[in-house]
C-alpha cells in the first residue's frame, strides 16, 4: 500500500471505530481480515495512524475547525497529520492527491486550517487531549498544569522491560537485546527502556530468546516502581489480592527473592488465567495461585496472617491512556462511580488479610483522586487502626532514587503520583498503609 492508501484506510477505521465506539484493537483486527493483501508493515502504519488519531483527537479536531463528538474521521487524521506529526500543509496536500487510493485532495477550507489554525487560544482539554468532562477532576489535581499533564498522557508510550533476577541481572539481559538498544530506566534498578520504531511500532519482543526464558518481562517503570515501594519482605507472608495476569505478581516474588510465600488471587479466572505459565517461565517458586472457586472462600486461611496485601485495584486506567488511547474517549462518569464503589469494598476486604504490624500498599494507574488520596481518605476512616506510611518512608526502598522520585512526581500525605509528565512513566498512584491496631 502507498501512504496515500494507507491514509485513506485510517481515516476508514476512524470512521469505524467513532460511529460503533468499539475498542481500536477491534475494528483494526478486523481490518486485517477483510484486507488479506495488506502486509504486516501496512498494518503496523495504519495501527500507528490510528493510535494516533486517537492519541490527539481534541487537538486534531481543533485544528481543522471541529469538536469533538462532532469531528469527521477526515478531518481528524488530517488534523494528526499536523499535530502531531508536524506535517505542513503542502506535505499533506501530497498525500491526498485524489489518486485510486488516496484521499480526496484539500478543500480551499482544509488547506486553510492546516496553515493557519493553532492550539494557543485552545482550552486545556484540548491542549491536553482528553474529554472535556474530565476538566474539573484533572484541575483538582493539577491546576493549571492538567493540560500539559494531558498533552504527556498523549505522547507514544515507550516499551519497559523489567530483569527478573530470578534468572539473571540486567548485565545480561542487555547482553541478550543488545540489539534492541536498551536504555537503563530512571528510577527502577532493574528496567531497561526501549524506544520506538519510528512509525511506533515495538520489536516482538516477546519472540525474545531472552523474554522466552523469563528473563524479562513487559512492564512499565510506574507499575515496577510500585511493586517497589510496596516492599515485600524476603521470607514474608504475601497477598496479590488483584493479581490479574500477575505482572506485579511476578516481580513481587522477584522481590523476596523466591522466599517466603506470596498468594495470587484474582476474582475474574480469565484475568488470572496467563499468571499459571508466567509463574513458571519466570522461575517464581514462591507463588501459590489461589483461584476463585464459586462461592467457596478461598483466601480464609490468610486472614490476619499478612505481613503485606497489595491492592493492585480496578481503576478507570486513566494513567494509561497513552497505551489506550481509545480508552479515554469512550470513559463515562458512570465508570469512574462505579469504580470507586469497588475500590472501597476491595480495600475493606483486604484488611482483613492483614497482620498486626504487616502493611497494606494501595496502588492504581489512575490519576483520580476520586480513585487515589480520597480513597485512601475513607479506608482510614472507616479502618482507624491503620496508619499512613509517608511517602518519604516509602520512598526509601529506592534508595537514594526515592529522593528524586519524590521531587518528581506528585507527592500528597496519601501516596505519591506518578504521571508520565512528571516521571516519564505510565501514571500510578502508590499508597502504603500499616496495621497499627488490632481493631483494623
Ligand atoms: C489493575 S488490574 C490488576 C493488574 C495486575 N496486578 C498486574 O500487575 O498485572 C485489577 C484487577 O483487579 C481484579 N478485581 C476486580 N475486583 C476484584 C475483587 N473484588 N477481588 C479481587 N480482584 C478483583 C480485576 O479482575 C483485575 O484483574
Amino acid at each position: 500500500m502507498t501512504p496515500a492508501a494507507r491514509l485513506s484506510a485510517a481515516i476508514e477505521v476512524i470512521g469505524t471505530i467513532l460511529a460503533e465506539r468499539r475498542p481500536a484493537a477491534d475494528v483494526l483486527k478486523d481490518w486485517g481480515r477483510s484486507h488479506r493483501f495488506a502486509g504486516s508493515g501496512d498494518r503496523a502504519a495504519l495501527a500507528s495512524i490510528a493510535y494516533d488519531t486517537l492519541r490527539r483527537r481534541a487537538s486534531s479536531a481543533w485544528i481543522m475547525g471541529e469538536r469533538v463528538g462532532e469531528e469527521t474521521p477526515r478531518g481528524l487524521v488530517l488534523g494528526m497529520l499536523k499535530v502531531a506529526r508536524g506535517l505542513d500543509v503542502d506535505a499533506i496536500a501530497a498525500l491526498c492527491d485524489g489518486g485510486r487510493f488516496a484521499p480526496a485532495p484539500l478543500s480551499d477550507k482544509e488547506r486553510q486550517h492546516l496553515s493557519q489554525a493553532s492550539l494557543d487560544s485552545a482550552p486545556a482539554p484540548v491542549r491536553g487531549d482528553y474529554p472535556e468532562w474530565l476538566d474539573a477532576p484533572l484541575a483538582a489535581v493539577f491546576g493549571e498544569a492538567r493540560a500539559e499533564e494531558g498533552a504527556a498522557l498523549a505522547e507514544r508510550a515507550p516499551l519497559d522491560l523489567r530483569v527478573n533476577s530470578l534468572k539473571g541481572d540486567v548485565e545480561k539481559a542487555g547482553e541478550l537485546i543488545a540489539h534492541l538498544a536498551p536504555a537503563p530506566g530512571a528510577w527502577s534498578p532493574l528496567a531497561l527502556r526501549i524506544a520506538l520504531e519510528a512509525d511506533g511500532k515495538a520489536p516482538p519482543l516477546t519472540s525474545e530468546p531472552a523474554y522466552l526464558k523469563g528473563l524479562v518481562e513487559i512492564q512499565d517503570e510506574g507499575s515496577q516502581i510500585a511493586a517497589i515501594l510496596a516492599a515485600p519482605p524476603r521470607g514474608g507472608q504475601v497477598l496479590d489480592l488483584c493479581a490479574g495476569g500477575g505482572g506485579k505478581t511476578l516481580e513481587l516474588a522477584a522481590l523476596m527473592d523466591g522466599a517466603g510465600q506470596l498468594y495470587a488471587y484474582d476474582d475474574d479466572l480469565r484475568r488470572l488465567a496467563p499468571i499459571h505459565e508466567r509463574v513458571q517461565r519466570a522461575g517464581a517458586h514462591n507463588v501459590q495461585v489461589r483461584s476463585p472457586r464459586g462461592k467457596a472462600d478461598v483466601l480464609e486461611d490468610l486472614a490476619g496472617r499478612m505481613d503485606l496485601v497489595l491492592v493492585d485495584a480496578p481503576c478507570t486506567g486513566t494513567g494509561t491512556w497513552r497505551r489506550n488511547p481509545d480508552a479515554k474517549w469512550r470513559m463515562r462518569p458512570g465508570a469512574l462511580a462505579e469504580r470507586v464503589k469497588e475500590q472501597a469494598s476491595i480495600l475493606d476486604a483486604a484488611a482483613h488479610y492483614v497482620k498486626l504490624g504487616g502493611r497494606l500498599a494501595y496502588v492504581t494507574c489512575s490519576l483520580l483522586d476520586e480513585e487515589n488520596v480520597d480513597q485512601v481518605r475513607g479506608f482510614l476512616a472507616r479502618h482507624p487502626g491503620f496508619h499512613l506510611v509517608p511517602p518519604a518512608e516509602a520512598a526509601l526502598a529506592l534508595g537514594e532514587r526515592g529522593i528524586t522520585l519524590r521531587a518528581a512526581a506528585l507527592e500528597r500525605p496519601e501516596g505519591l503520583l506518578l504521571t508520565p509528565r512528571r516521571t516519564g512513566t505510565d501514571g500510578f498512584f502508590i499508597s502504603l498503609m500499616v496495621r497499627a491496631d488490632q481493631a483494623g
